[in-house]
């Protein structure tokens, strides 16, 4: 045996762990040329996710266009990213395009904007969005149109938008940030969570028509993150929440959920879950076992009604 170990199965061992090093050395290469002077559209760029991926990414050398509604809170931005420590890249000073995604109008002009920065764009990340706490019963109208226009048709248009460009250049990466419940639909979410299937399902179709032009597409859908997600989330008769809960206190930190987007962005994955272990299986229990997952919801859903009247 000992005459086995030592001429067979060290060297063999050996062999694989060093190709594997090997391996992952050449791809985060591969990965650092794709992002470095890349020019990348981040949408949302103000604050939680947005702002953290516009550091991992501008310290990654990419060329950046940061966007958002808060003009100020941009500029901001990009006076703390030029005071930022050296990096081993060059790096380059961000531009600013402020724009409503829910404004169907403004889209058009702010793609001008952004394509004038650069004259071209490499990587959009969608990731600008609302929630929303509510019944249905309740929800307005209205309510269901602005989650859906800003994290859903605003998304579409700048993507459309900006796709002649990159067919014409045979090159470009689209990627929206979804969420686990672009996968699953949870109780007293149904605008959130309908935006966010429609954004699975319009990203997953335009990975399909895209190949022929060799254009990426990437969803991420995260779990819950430490942001003001839930604090600017609509309510259902249009309020604003207000409210930092619980889950999304507890939530990833959005530096660390940041890197694993840089990461995702760089390794052109085409569908990445980043979430614990319980909204992953969750997410195989709504596809094997549905009346149990259903099941699951409703009883979720009571209990949630049953805290609120008491
Ligand atoms: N936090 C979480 O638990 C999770 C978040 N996500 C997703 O991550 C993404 C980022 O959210 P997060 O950082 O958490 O939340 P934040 O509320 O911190 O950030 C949301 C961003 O979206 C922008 N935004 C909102 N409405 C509009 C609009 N009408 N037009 C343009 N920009 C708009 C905001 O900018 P401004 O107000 O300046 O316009 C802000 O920069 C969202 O798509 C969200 O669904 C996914 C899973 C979990
Ligand atoms: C085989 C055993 C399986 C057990 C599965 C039990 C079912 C558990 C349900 C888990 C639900 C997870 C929900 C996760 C939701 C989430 O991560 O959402 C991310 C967001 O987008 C957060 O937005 P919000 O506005 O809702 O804070």
């Amino acid at each position: 045996m000992d005459f086995i170990t030592s001429t067979a199965i060290l060297p063999l061992l050996f062999g694989c762990v060093g190709i594997f090093s090997l391996f992952k050395l050449l791809q985060r290469m591969r990965m650092k040329a794709y992002l470095r002077n890349a020019v990348v559209v981040i949408t949302g760029a103000t604050s939680g996710l947005g702002r953290e991926c516009a550091k991992v990414f501008y310290t990654a050398g990419a060329r950046l266009v940061l966007c958002g509604r808060n003009r100020e809170a941009l500029e901001e931005l990009t006076k703390e990213l030029a005071a930022s420590l050296a990096t081993k890249v060059q790096t380059h000073k961000p531009y600013t395009v402020a724009f409503d995604l829910a404004d169907p109008g403004a889209i058009v002009a702010a793609t001008a904007e952004i394509l004038q920065c650069f004259g071209y764009v490499d990587v959009l990340i969608n990731n600008a969005g609302i929630s929303y706490r509510g019944a249905i019963v309740d929800t307005t109208p209205d309510v269901d149109k602005k989650v859906m226009e800003t994290n859903y048709f605003g998304p579409v248009a700048l993507t459309k938008a900006l796709l002649p460009s990159m067919i014409k250049r045979r090159q470009g990466h689209i990627v929206a940030i979804s969420s686990i419940q672009g996968k699953i639909s949870i109780p007293f979410r149904s605008a959130y969570a309908a935006s966010k299937h429609a954004t699975q399902a319009f990203f997953d179709c335009l990975r399909a028509e895209m190949e022929q032009y060799e254009i990426e597409v990437t969803v991420i859908s995260p779990g819950y993150i430490h942001t003001n997600l839930s604090v600017n989330a609509v309510t259902a008769d249009g309020s604003k929440y207000g409210v930092m809960d619980k889950t999304t206190a507890q939530g990833r930190s959005p530096v660390e959920v940041a890197r694993d987007v840089l990461a995702a962005v760089g390794k052109k994955k085409k569908d990445v879950i980043l979430a614990d272990l319980l909204p992953s299986l969750a997410i195989y229990l709504r596809t094997l076992a549905p009346g149990l997952f259903f099941s699951l919801m409703a009883s979720r859903a009571r209990k949630e009604r049953k805290s609120k009247n008491s």
